[in-house]
């Protein structure tokens, strides 16, 4: 798509809005459309924001269910073709969609333990890593305890909508 400026996005309607914006956050266009009803934003930082507080805003269950709406990276959903195009292209540009069968194993089995000691999938934002780094770091993971667990994964989150965002606007990405 091409990207926009901040003119464009304050002057889409409701519908239109949802679909450019509604997986921002993964499988969440909730959040898109109470952030519409936002509007206008006065640029990137500013739209962004409102994605992020009203991740914050919610309840413990309700950041869980955001997370727990994350297709596993190098998961069922890539094997079946089912990912989102998003997220197809970020597992992709981390190498997840050429993994051997070893490494797929081993990756299945690190997120089946995560997903049991959590309650939720281990969340990583595959562009900011590569199939190398993510056994690892999901074994380091693994290790910490619940609470800290569910802020690292929410920023995860937050890395992801903000790369996807700055895509979208066309703008380059801050250092995350
Ligand atoms: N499980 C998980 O982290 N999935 C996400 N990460 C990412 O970069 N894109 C996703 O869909």
């Amino acid at each position: 798509m091409q990207a926009m400026d901040i003119e464009k996005v304050n002057s889409m309607d409701f519908g239109e809005f949802v679909d450019v914006f509604g997986n921002v956050i993964e499988r969440c266009p909730l959040i898109a459309a109470a952030v519409w009803s936002q509007r206008p934003f006065s640029n990137l930082e500013d739209l962004e924001k409102h994605f992020f507080d009203f991740i914050d805003a919610l309840p413990q269950s309700g950041r869980e269910g955001i997370l727990r709406c994350h297709p596993d990276l190098a998961g069922r959903e890539l094997q079946q073709g089912t990912l989102s195009a998003e997220s197809r292209r970020e597992q992709s540009g981390a190498g997840l969609t050429s993994l051997d069968a070893d490494e797929r194993l081993r990756l299945a089995e690190l997120n089946a333990q995560y997903r049991a000691r959590f309650g939720f999938p281990f969340v990583l934002a595959a562009r900011r890593s590569h199939r190398a780094a993510v056994p690892r770091e999901l074994a380091r993971r693994l290790r910490c305890p619940p609470a800290q667990e569910l802020r690292t994964a929410l920023a995860e989150v937050k890395k992801i909508g903000h790369l996807r965002l700055a895509d979208l606007l066309g703008a380059p990405p801050a250092r995350l």
